[in-house]
């Protein structure tokens, strides 16, 4: 689904990704892990030809949905009207399937409310039908859980796998949280220090969706340390 080869990124003197290489298959789910500041974001800003960059990038969709880290909601318009607003743009209509996307992001009857009236869990749900509103076959979540609490981080992991899943979505997600990437993931890149470089690469055996029982597989907790143990030995 993408193709990255000798990717490199340069922000002026400052180079944030040097010569990276990697490809995500269709289906796959794969998690960017590394130290903050290390070129993640960079990295998906490039697939998404946000920025300039050397290398090649190839991508075999053109149904490619982007949640970014920071949520991008706006407050004078109704969730629905927010939901929809990459359809709006490219004068696209609303799929006809539009009242059970809504139900199965648990925002069933609250689409004429405003953005500032749901929790947080919601508005990252609506963030991310965002997302599958412009593309659900390639799905890029940039730190997609990163202001919720813990339970409802939980939670919201447990009903993504099972969103992807049923759409068959391929997904790119950038994360922080080491628990998060062994539990949503089939493959994690582990990424150096800045300048990014691939450190190792992890795959997760579970079968998917994923579901609580995940979390107690004896295994989870070897492929957790292991990814830390990369993170925290790295030279
Ligand atoms: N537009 C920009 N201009 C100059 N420097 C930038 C720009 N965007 C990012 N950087 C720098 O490039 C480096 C990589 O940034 P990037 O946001 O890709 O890292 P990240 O791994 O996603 O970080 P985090 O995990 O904290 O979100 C950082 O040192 C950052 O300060």
């Amino acid at each position: 689904m993408i193709k990255v080869s000798q990717l490199t990124v340069r922000y002026g003197e400052l180079k944030a990704v040097e010569d990276l290489s990697l490809e995500v298959q269709r289906g796959e789910i794969l998690s960017l892990v590394g130290p903050s500041g290390c070129g993640k974001t960079t990295v998906v800003k490039a697939i998404l030809g946000l920025i300039p960059y050397e290398g090649k990038i190839e991508i075999f969709t053109s149904r490619l949905g982007y949640c970014p880290q920071k949520d991008v909601l706006f407050d004078w318009m109704t969730v629905y009207e927010n939901a929809v607003l990459p359809l709006v743009l490219r004068k696209e209509q609303p799929p006809s399937n539009i009242k059970e996307l809504f139900e199965r992001f648990g925002l069933s009857g609250f689409e004429e409310k405003r953005p500032y009236q749901l929790s947080g869990g919601m508005r990252q749900k609506l963030s991310l039908l965002r997302a599958v509103l412009s593309g659900e076959e390639l799905l890029v979540l940039d730190e997609p859980f990163s202001s919720v609490d813990a339970y409802t981080r939980k939670k919201l992991q447990i009903w993504l796998s099972e969103i992807v899943h049923r759409m068959k979505s391929t997904v790119v997600l950038i994360t922080h949280d080491v628990e998060e990437a062994v539990f949503l993931s089939d493959r994690i890149l582990i990424l150096s220090d800045r300048p990014a470089r691939i450190l190792k690469e992890i795959r997760v055996p579970f079968s998917k969706p994923r579901t609580i029982k995940t979390f107690s597989d004896p295994r989870f907790s070897e492929i957790e340390e292991e990814v830390l143990e990369t993170l925290m030995n790295q030279p």
